[in-house]
């Protein structure tokens, strides 16, 4: 099965999933000065107000809150987007000790981890599976995280992963709004991309938050403490290192919503 590992990381993904050295592949090393500022690019409006987190949940991969995405009650709408984007998951991906992290990088720049806030396109599609697999199904809103300071939205999140320390555990995590988790400055760039993890779906466009959120290294460290493997498992790996590297552009255009 896929993983971060030496035998089935990003360079093996290929082999079950072809669609890895794809047009539209994620993520990318996001370059400034070539990148186009778009002065018609509407501001993203993101309206999480009515939010209600259901559970936290250990896939093996990342750690992901689930949202109640039966109507419109939080989505994200304009900047690139035609519809309105139901939020679905966020769920994060770090490094191991204070290195690398993210998975989109800005000139070569790794932060310590990056946030993705997964939205579907509920206005075309009925299900989340359905519009995964459609060119313009997802839109991922991505948020940097730096060493620095505690992030006082974060704790609730720090302080629930003992719940879920192993694969495939579920718990209860209501009412959570990952709003408390966004920048001040909805700057974005943004670009036609991909899932960064298998199956690699061709369908989602990204969103990536120029300023980044400033997290603890300690809040960092608890992410840390999960792992990849489940219960019954003998082998524990922590979960760390779970970032697929920066792909080829490939001739996309990079749209920035700022000058
Ligand atoms: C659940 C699904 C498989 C995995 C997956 C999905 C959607 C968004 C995802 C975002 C990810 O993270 S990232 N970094 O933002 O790209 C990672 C995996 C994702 C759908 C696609 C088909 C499956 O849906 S299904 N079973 O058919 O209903
Ligand atoms: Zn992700």
């Amino acid at each position: 099965h896929w993983g971060y590992g030496e035998e089935n990381g990003p360079d093996a993904w290929h082999k079950n999933y072809p669609i890895a050295h794809g047009n539209r592949q994620s993520p990318i090393d996001i370059v400034p000065e070539d990148t186009v500022y778009d002065a018609s690019l509407p501001p993203i409006f993101v309206s999480y107000d009515h939010c209600n987190s259901i559970n936290i949940c250990n896939n093996g991969h990342s750690v992901t809150v689930e949202f109640d995405d039966t109507d419109d009650k939080t989505v994200i709408r304009a900047g690139p987007l035609d519809n309105a984007y139901r939020l679905k998951q966020f769920h994060f991906h770090w490094g191991g000790k204070g290195s690398q992290g993210s998975e989109h990088t800005v000139r070569g720049k790794t932060y310590a981890s990056e946030l993705h806030l997964v939205h579907w396109n509920a206005d075309k599609y009925k299900t989340f599976g359905e519009a995964a697999a459609a060119p313009d199904g997802l839109a991922v809103l991505g948020v940097f995280l730096e060493i620095g300071d505690e992030h006082r939205g974060l704790h609730k999140i720090t302080d629930a992963l003992y719940m879920v320390k192993f694969k495939g555990r579920v718990a209860d995590f209501k009412g959570f709004n990952p709003k408390c988790l966004l920048p001040n400055s909805l700057h974005f760039w943004t670009y036609p991309g991909s899932l960064t993890t298998p199956p690699l779906h061709e369908s989602v466009t990204w969103i990536v938050l120029k300023e980044p959120i400033i997290v603890s290294e300690k809040q960092m460290g608890k992410f840390r403490m999960l792992l990849f493997s489940g219960e019954e498992e003998e082998s524990r790996k922590c979960m760390e290192n779970n970032f697929r590297p920066p792909q080829p552009l490939k001739g996309r255009k990079v749209l920035a919503s700022f000058d």
